[in-house]
């Protein structure tokens, strides 16, 4: 059985008190890490202050972004060593709104993977189609390159310990979810690609999150399903009761 992981992906919002507060009113109240995984994946700003604030609690703390490179004329940038450093523990790579906005491409998403597990950094690897490729019925081929595009020469072992997030760009902040079932199959088809690519015990062991208009109303369906293994939620993980209730869901 695969344990249930919950990351709040906040984009580009919270101020750093703002992202305190928030902390504060969860920290004591998410379930165990035993039960599930409950992650808040929060802007570059407030990283170290709440790897601080969370120190000896349930709560784990993942950046939205890195770079593959150790260090370098990379200006705006920030490293995996930088990130490790200051305790960040998660890292969410090829997010569609950096493939599309900022020109991430499957192959960066690659180097930034390796560069994760050199570091000791788990990544959440993004990866979904748009609705155009939905419409043509290229989802499946989509998300299966995407997943070998950025699982390329890792080791078994790294392939079991990556967290694979399933998000529909067309679900994305629009309110419209991929119903349970459709979700699933998608999921199920990226479990698949990686037992195709990396074995049978790595396509067991890989968690696979789906993102896209998850909700406290919709998770207990979708964390239900027997390829999700957990969600990647931006707009209603901003709110302490509507994480609660999203982390809650996946014990
Ligand atoms: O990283 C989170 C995904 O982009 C989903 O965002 P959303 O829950 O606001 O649709």
């Amino acid at each position: 059985m695969r344990k249930q992981v919950i990351a709040g992906n906040w984009k580009m919002n919270k101020l750093l008190g703002e992202s305190e507060q928030f902390i504060d009113e969860v920290k004591g109240q998410v379930p165990s890490a035993d039960q599930v995984e409950s992650v808040v994946v929060a802007p570059f700003t407030a990283l170290h202050s709440l790897v601080q604030k969370t120190k000896g609690t349930d709560v784990k703390i993942g950046a939205q972004n890195m770079h593959f490179e150790e260090s370098g004329a990379f200006t705006g940038e920030v490293s995996p060593e930088m990130l490790k450093d200051i305790g960040v523990e998660y890292v969410v790579l090829g997010h569609s709104e950096r493939r599309e906005l900022f020109g991430e491409t499957d192959e960066t998403v690659n180097k930034k993977t390796h560069a994760a597990f050199k570091h000791g950094l788990t990544p959440i690897v993004c990866v979904g189609e748009s609705d155009e490729q939905r419409e043509n019925n290229e989802t499946f081929t989509v998300v299966e390159n995407q997943v070998k595009n950025a699982l390329e020469g890792l080791t078994t072992d790294q392939v079991k310990a990556t967290i694979i997030a399933y998000e529909p760009i067309w679900a994305i902040g629009t309110g419209k979810t991929a119903t349970a079932a459709d979700a699933n199959e998608v999921c199920a088809h990226v479990r698949q690609a990686v037992k195709e690519f990396a074995g049978e015990e790595a396509a067991e062991a890989v968690r696979i999150q789906y993102g896209g208009s998850v909700k406290p109303a919709n998770v207990e369906e979708l964390l239900g399903q027997s390829d999700i293994d957990g969600a990647l939620v931006g707009g209603a993980s901003l709110q302490p009761e509507s994480f609660l209730a999203l982390v809650e869901a996946g014990k």
